[in-house]
């Protein structure tokens, strides 16, 4: 039985910022050592940042990578952290082309390169497109343990390097991921380490990334499960954080055919085994959290890192006294603090006194900076000078609103944020270059009926800190309406929110055929209707700015589809 003290770094990196993620490494690497750990390892690709899309397919981005690497390795001995064993993903490139890699860094020395061998090419990722698959499957002996390296997909297909791994003697493997969140993938990912672990016997520690990159979200929920499958601990989500785990491993015999295909390659670093150290105390597995907490976090920590990220220190929106714009504006709250969110109330002549009203309380109740800037004037000049009516003057409205918001932007420098959300996005409901307009969309991927349970769960969580509820009861219960001509609701073109997201799941998420909905049991006609919505209004979702993925299956890189389509989902009757 050997011990060994392991950290699994769960950081924040961001893409193409290969020398601020180096010192990342290179800080959290001292951490670790700090508190005794043998080896550390960092999530897949740490030092460019994940994913790179095409920056993979440049030379000179590859080239800075593998320096970044070898000054690494030189930089962290320096630092007094040379003894411990150091997993740092990065991108790789040799006479064949780009590799998704891994390093075992040790002594000033890159000790042992892993290319990931199972290159996912489905929903978000497009990995054929930039990597080649790698055959080589190092076997590290570090003082007297035996050591193994996969990459995030390689455990998510079999066979596969973990089975190998395990075949070849190794009595530890470490998984470095770079794992987009998804409503409720983390169980996924539990039962996928504990399943490895229980099935080989040998141990798993599984380090993920977190923080926001465009569209997807990391969570971390890094992990560690003991041989008998057994979580041993696991990371808080949405965070950064140091999991040091005490782990007693137990020689792997080896053997069985799975390690046939790789070339393995082993090394030995250090002959002794390491001295008795003083036990730390196991750190408690993070709580799992409710699906509203889950979305909830994804979102804040998806708007955050956009907004930081890029470089932006303010945001703002049009508040309607909705309850969309609401849901926004809270979550901006959550992720910059008050101080950096501004609202704009913008009555037109058929805006009700509730949706000032409305939009009044929770500026108020959130503390964000606040203004009005009626539409009136600027609508009616181009009403009137154009000749428009009903759908164009209805839309002109929106339009207004959004030259409104486009020119505080260019004169204030804040990121416009657009607040639709995804049953909206599906069936075209919005108007483009008007309530369309922005930078990002936080509740793009979030269907209405979700944004309603996350506007009831943000305020019940608030009362249960004994915090001021963000967003108005009013906001919550009355029946959404765009208010573009007296009296409108949603509901009066839209059937009920609750239909409309179940059809929507079906069609989208279940990719189900209009046929089989029928089967299902819903209404040929408005199954009809809904997916003849939702088919033309691709073009519209096209021009929609990004916001972060929380469903298994967002508009944009998960649902690629012709704008200029002949296809006509075939009737129930099979015309
Ligand atoms: N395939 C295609 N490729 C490129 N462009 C295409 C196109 N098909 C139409 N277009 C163009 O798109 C334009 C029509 O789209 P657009 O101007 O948006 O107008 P449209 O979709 O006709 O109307 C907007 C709809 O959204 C609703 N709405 C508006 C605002 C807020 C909300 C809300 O509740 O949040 C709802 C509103 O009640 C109405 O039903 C036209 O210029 C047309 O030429
Ligand atoms: N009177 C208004 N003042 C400021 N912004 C507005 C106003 N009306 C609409 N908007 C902006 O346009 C977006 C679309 O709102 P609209 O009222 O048309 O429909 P909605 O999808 O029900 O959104 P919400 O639930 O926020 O009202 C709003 O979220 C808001 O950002
Ligand atoms: N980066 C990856 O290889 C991710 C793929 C994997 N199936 C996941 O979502 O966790």
């Amino acid at each position: 039985m050997a011990q060994l003290r392991i950290a699994l770094a769960q950081v924040n990196a961001q893409v193409g910022d290969v020398t601020g993620n180096a010192e990342l490494v290179l800080d959290w690497s001292r951490r670790a050592v700090a508190a005794g750990a043998h080896l550390v390892a960092f999530p897949e690709m740490v030092l460019t940042g994940y994913p790179v899309e095409d920056l993979a397919l440049r030379s000179s981005f590859a080239a800075r990578s593998r320096g970044e690497l070898d000054r690494l390795a030189v930089r962290l001995r320096e630092a007094g952290c040379g003894e411990a064993l150091v997993v740092v993903g990065y991108l790789d490139r040799d006479e064949e082309g780009p590799r998704n890699a891994a390093a075992l860094l040790h002594g000033g020395e890159v000790v042992a390169r892993y290319a990931k061998h199972h290159l996912p090419n489905y929903g978000v990722f497009d990995e054929f497109r930039y990597f080649l698959p790698g055959r080589r499957l190092p076997v590290v002996r570090f003082h007297g343990v035996d050591l193994g390296v996969v990459i995030c997909e390689d455990i998510w297909q079999r066979p596969g390097p973990a089975d190998a791994l395990a075949a070849e003697g190794a009595d530890l493997v470490v998984c470095v991921n770079g794992s987009p969140y998804e409503r409720a993938k983390g169980d996924a990912r539990g039962d996928l380490v504990s399943g490895y672990a229980s099935r080989t016997g040998v141990p798993m520690a599984y380090v993920n990334l977190v923080g926001g990159q465009d569209e997807l979200v990391f969570d971390g929920d890094s992990l560690v499960c003991g041989g008998d499958g057994a979580v041993l601990a696991r990371s808080p989500r949405f965070e950064e954080d140091l999991l040091v785990v005490d782990l007693d491993l137990a020689s792997n015999p080896g053997g069985g055919p799975d390690g046939e295909g790789f070339e393995v390659v082993r090394r030995v670093i250090g002959d002794d085994p390491l001295p008795p150290y003083p036990a730390a105390a196991a750190p408690t597995p993070a709580a799992p959290l409710s699906e509203s907490a889950e979305v909830w976090g994804a979102l804040v920590t998806g708007l955050r890192d956009y907004v930081e990220k890029n470089g932006f220190r303010t945001v703002l929106m049009g508040l309607s006294g909705g309850i969309d714009s609401a849901v926004c504006a809270a979550l901006a709250v959550d992720a910059l603090g008050a101080d950096r969110v501004h609202g704009v109330s913008m009555p037109s002549r058929y805006s009700s006194g509730h949706s000032r009203d409305d939009a009044a309380d929770l500026a108020e109740r959130t503390g964000l900076h606040y203004s009005s800037q009626p539409i009136v004037d600027s609508v009616a000049v181009f009403v009137d000078q154009l000749g428009l009516t009903g759908l164009a003057e209805e839309n002109v409205q929106a339009r207004c609103r959004g030259v409104t918001l486009m020119g505080l932007s260019n004169q204030d420098g804040h990121l416009v944020l657009a607040t639709g959300n995804k049953s909206e996005l599906a069936v075209g409901f919005s108007t483009i270059y008007g309530d369309a307009v922005g930078g990002f969309a936080p509740i793009k991927d979030v269907p209405k009926t979700m944004v309603r349970r996350l506007a009831l769960w943000r305020n019940e969580e608030a009362e249960r800190r004994g915090e001021t509820p963000p967003i108005p009861p009013n906001s919550i219960s009355k029946p959404p309406s765009a208010e573009l001509r007296p009296g409108q609701v949603d509901t009066d073109s839209l059937p009920d929110y609750e239909l409309l997201d179940a059809v929507l799941e079906g069609y989208i998420e279940g990719d189900r055929g209009l046929a089989e909905l029928v089967a299902d049991g819903f209404d040929a006609e408005l199954v009809e209707r809904v997916v003849r919505l939702v088919d033309r209004a691709e073009y519209k979702r096209r021009q929609y700015p990004p916001g972060t993925k929380t469903t298994f299956r967002a508009f944009g890189r998960d649902r690629r589809l012709p704008i200029t389509s002949g296809w006509r989902e075939p009737l129930p009757n099979g015309s």
